[in-house]
């Protein structure tokens, strides 16, 4: 099990590697496949919960789901992506609802989309035992501020704000950052900056990690964004699989002998 201390070390030596999960047969894929660091992320609002955007998912969402995919994942580190107002109000409940996913969910981690308001809490939560990722550029729970998802970080001082928010969560203790649809060349200079590894989606090739959504991944969305790749066409597999399962009944080749069982008893009595 990667503990957070080896993440950290692997800044500008091993490229991590990260993907969502949200539930335990996908976690159990996704673990077997090596990945370091899972994250339960709040793109369960539109991946997997049928929602617009990730505004509405829960702190009760969340940790059900983390604890679910904690259940199935042996070497992975588990990441709680905190959702939407449920931290950055109050110091108190901040701290409270993070802590759920320690001692309630078994995640090893959790993430905060983060900005000017989220670095006190970064630090109090590292000096409590919660280690922190911090999340910088697209930070998709302010949708409704940015009237989209757009790119961040593409004018002189929206790069600058990026750079100093990086280096001040650094020093609150976050044990790693990710950048999300940012400039590439920014997101190497602020790789470059911190000791911290940098964890990229849409933010260029040279970050000490890549995430992608589970869904994008594995061509299982209807859309994906701009800056993801399908590696795969799970949708076409389940298609054809439904498919092939609707066929078999309406022409009854399915269920076939080998899957009935009879009871040559009851042949006296029907
Ligand atoms: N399945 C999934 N994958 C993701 O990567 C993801 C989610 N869900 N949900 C939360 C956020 C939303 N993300 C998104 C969604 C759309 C764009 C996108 O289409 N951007 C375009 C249009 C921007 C605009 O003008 O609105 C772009 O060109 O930047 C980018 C990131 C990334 N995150
Ligand atoms: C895409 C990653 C970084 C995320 O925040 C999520 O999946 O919710
Ligand atoms: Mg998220």
């Amino acid at each position: 099990m990667p503990s957070v201390t080896e993440i950290r070390s692997k800044a500008g030596s091993e490229p991590i590697t990260m993907l969502t999960a949200y539930d335990a047969p996908t976690a159990r894929l996704v673990d077997d496949a090596g990945m370091d660091i899972i994250l339960v992320g709040d793109s369960m609002g539109n991946a997997v919960l049928g929602h617009e955007s990730t505004l509405p998912v829960t702190v009760e969402e969340t940790e059900s789901h983390t604890a679910a995919v904690a259940r199935a994942v042996e070497d992975a580190l588990i990441v709680a992506d905190m959702p939407f107002l449920s931290f950055g109000k109050d110091m108190s409940e901040s701290i409270h609802n993070c802590g759920r996913m320690l001692k309630e969910a078994d995640a090893d981690a959790v993430k905060l989309e983060s900005g000017p308001h989220t670095i006190d809490l970064t630090e109090r939560l590292t000096q409590l035992g919660i280690p922190v990722m911090a999340h910088l550029g697209l930070t998709p729970q302010r949708v409704n501020e940015l009237g989209g998802y757009t790119r961040q970080g593409t004018t002189e001082d929206a790069a600058q704000e990026i750079i100093d928010l990086a280096r001040a969560h650094e020093e609150a203790g976050a044990f790693s950052l990710i950048l999300e649809h940012v400039p590439a060349n920014l997101a190497a200079h602020v790789t470059d900056e911190l000791d911290i590894p940098t964890i990229g989606i849409g933010a260029g090739p040279d970050c000490d990690g890549q995430v992608l959504v589970f869904h994008d991944a594995v061509g299982l969305s209807d859309w994906t964004p701009p800056f993801a790749t399908t590696f795969g066409d799970v949708k076409g597999e389940i298609e054809n699989a439904l498919d092939k399962y609707v066929d078999a009944v309406e022409t009854g080749t399915f269920p076939a002998e080998e899957h009935s069982h009879t009871e040559e008893t009851l042949d006296e009595l029907y």
